[in-house]
């Protein structure tokens, strides 16, 4: 198998008595976006900087391209790009002046330099834009300016920081389509986001941490078959047929779930196939049904019963 772009093996970190991060694995192959979820303090952020050499790991390795973190810093930082808080461009100077500079300052003379920094304004629709004051510029422009600027060096990983955070509905599709393109061009993606949403739509896998462990791996789809349930919702046309309706739920080997008042019952279902057991039941019953729902889990059911019951347990390491 080909050797994965970033790799996280066994990393801890203490910062005196707070243990950010304890024994975290993160596997990124070529070409792939991985998801980095977890609460306020969970450990992304260490994490990230450990793996772009701003932090010394207190244990355990991490390699990017093959380099070693803490032995090979300068191959690591000239293979990634940073963006959001792992980085910062300056507020004053215009788009153009922005790129220039990174690319001058990763060693490119003046003519390269200003080519570099035309053909990424080209290529994320900033070229109009491009000899304003970024001060001046919308939220989607501003954030299409960070990942381009993350992209001067032609990183083969970059690091994407709640790349969306703030943006409208097509602002945030556009720095999507974006991120798509930089996967399929081979760049390997780690994506930090709250929005489960982003991670359900971009990412092949996902790692979920908390408190410095990691407590859930693998493909959204994977993610949500584990935790999540399938749920059916009936609303009845009666609200008094629901003692009935509950009767003969149970009584077909469901359990239907009422709430204080109104005619809606949910019932949890394994396989679609069970729909077609609950409208059976409830037909032999000779209650009417006025709406029926069905619903897929979500990341938001993995990420809520994951970091909020105590039995979400780190995954071994
Ligand atoms: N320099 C530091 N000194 C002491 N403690 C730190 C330091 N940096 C981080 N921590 C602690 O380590 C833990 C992990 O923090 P980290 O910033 O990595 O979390 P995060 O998941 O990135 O959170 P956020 O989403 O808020 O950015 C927290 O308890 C934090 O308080």
């Amino acid at each position: 198998m080909a050797q994965p772009l970033i790799e996280a093996t066994n990393v801890t970190k203490s910062f005196g008595e707070v243990k950010a991060l304890n024994g975290v694995n993160v596997s990124v192959p070529e070409g792939s976006i991985h998801g980095l979820l977890g609460h306020n303090g969970a450990g992304k952020t260490t994490l990230v900087h450990i793996l772009s050499t701003l932090l010394q790991p207190t244990s355990g390795t991490a390699r990017i391209c093959g380099f070693d973190v803490a032995k090979n810093g300068q191959d690591v930082r000239r293979a990634i790009g940073l963006t959001g808080q792992f980085a910062s461009v300056d507020e004053q100077l215009s788009g153009r002046d922005n790129l220039t500079l990174i690319a001058r300052l990763l060693g490119a003379n003046s003519r390269q330099a200003r080519s570099r920094a035309d053909e990424l304004l080209e290529l994320f629709d900033l070229t109009a834009a491009a000899t304003r004051p970024i001060s001046q510029y919308s939220g989607g422009m501003r954030r299409r300016l960070d990942i381009s600027a993350s992209l001067v060096g032609s990183p083969r990983v970059i690091f994407l920081d709640e790349p969306t955070t703030g943006l409208d509905p097509t602002a945030r599709v556009g720095v999507w389509e974006i991120v798509e393109r930089l996967a399929n061009d081979g760049v390997s993606v780690l994506l930090t986001t709250q929005y489960l949403e982003e991670a359900d739509r971009l990412c092949e896998e996902i790692t979920l941490l908390s408190k410095g462990s990691v407590i859930a791996r693998g493909t959204p789809a994977e993610l949500k078959a584990d935790v999540g349930q399938r749920m059916v919702t009936v609303t009845l046309a009666s609200e008094a047929d629901i003692p009935l309706a509950v009767k003969a739920l149970e009584h077909a080997g469901a359990q239907p779930n009422t709430q204080e008042s109104g005619a809606v019952i949910s019932v949890p279902v394994a396989v679609s196939s069970d729909l077609a057991l609950i409208v059976r039941a409830l037909n032999e019953a000779h209650t009417e049904i006025a709406e029926l729902g069905f619903s897929e889990p979500t990341l938001d059911d993995v990420y809520l019963r994951l970091t909020h019951e105590p039995g979400g347990q780190p995954v071994p390491a």
